[in-house]
């Protein structure tokens, strides 16, 4: 692979910021990230932002197929070409944003395994689509800022424990894969990097408006996280009154003093479930 800087700078291009291009610019250290996604020739990889392809090429020597999703126009022509220059003809490149981009369409018959660097200020949102479409991924291999993915590693009753961390729990076993210092990086970011590892899987009894109803519950329950259960709860996006939040947390057996880091994703779904019964006796 070509250094990035010289990549950019050969084509009087710059790294934007709010895109968050901080490319790879070690080869060994991408090649340990795709050899830890164990893809071979049957894998077809959805890859979010490939940038210039520290990943990419790789993968795409790896794997059978490379569906690679990248927002910023002005840096496709450098990929394409450092694609072309080793060989590699299995990558298709998407110019889309991935946030706006049908997955479900990308996988068609087949299951994805994800693989990204993300841009660090739309990684929450990017997780949480992943959760919503998991019957098509298999496991995603993710990059974040350390922080977050300390966040979504922590259980239930620590501080960093979070609205996130409960809901990609309840979808994925989330693993460590490793640690990246911003040396690896170019532009060099402030901050320390970590892959994380997610094996999705289905929750049995829990069809779509289940689901819905669970992040809800989620939501509502972290949008006031210094209160109980029973004040965060009521009103708010979900209009729930106090007195059916009382009788909800009540019947799933929930201390309503209880605040919402303590609960585990068993609890959130014991209390989304009564919730929805309690709302379908209303209805
Ligand atoms: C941290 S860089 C990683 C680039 C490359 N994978 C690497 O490791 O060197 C993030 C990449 O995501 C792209 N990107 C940013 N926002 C995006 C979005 N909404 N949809 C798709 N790609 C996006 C950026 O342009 C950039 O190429």
């Amino acid at each position: 692979m070509t250094h990035p800087g010289e990549l950019l700078k050969k084509s009087g291009l710059y790294a934007g910021k709010e895109l968050g291009q901080n490319f790879l610019s070690h080869p060994t250290t991408a090649q340990m990230i795709v050899e830890k996604t164990g893809v071979d020739k049957e894998t077809t990889v959805l890859e979010i932002g490939p940038g210039l392809g520290a990943i990419t090429l790789p993968l795409a020597r790896s794997c059978k197929q490379v569906v690679a999703v990248e927002k910023d126009r002005r840096i496709i022509p450098l990929l394409e070409e450092e694609l072309a220059g080793e060989g590699i003809c299995n990558v298709t490149i998407i110019n889309q944003d991935i946030l706006k981009t049908d997955i479900r369409e990308i996988a068609g018959t087949e299951k994805l395994v994800v693989i990204g660097n993300l841009p660090y200020n739309i990684s929450s949102q990017i997780l949480f689509k992943l959760v919503t479409i998991r019957q098509v991924v298999t496991r995603a291999f993710l990059m974040f800022q350390k922080e977050l993915a300390q966040r979504l590693l922590s259980s239930a009753g620590t501080k960093d424990y979070s609205r996130l961390s409960a809901v990609v729990q309840y979808a994925s076993k989330i693993s460590r894969v490793a640690d990246i210092g911003p040396n690896n990086f170019f532009p060099r970011p402030e901050v320390n990097s970590t892959v994380l590892r997610f094996d999705f899987f289905e929750t049995k009894g829990m069809g779509e408006a289940d689901e819905i109803l669970l992040f809800s519950v989620i939501k509502a329950a972290f949008s006031k996280r210094r209160k109980t259960l029973h004040n965060a709860m009521s009103g708010g996006e979900m209009g729930l009154t106090k007195e059916l939040v009382g009788i909800a947390l009540k019947n799933a057996g929930i201390d309503a003093s209880r605040r919402a880091e303590t609960l585990n994703v068993q609890e959130f779904i014991d209390l989304s479930k009564a919730v929805g019964k309690l709302n379908a006796l209303e209805s």
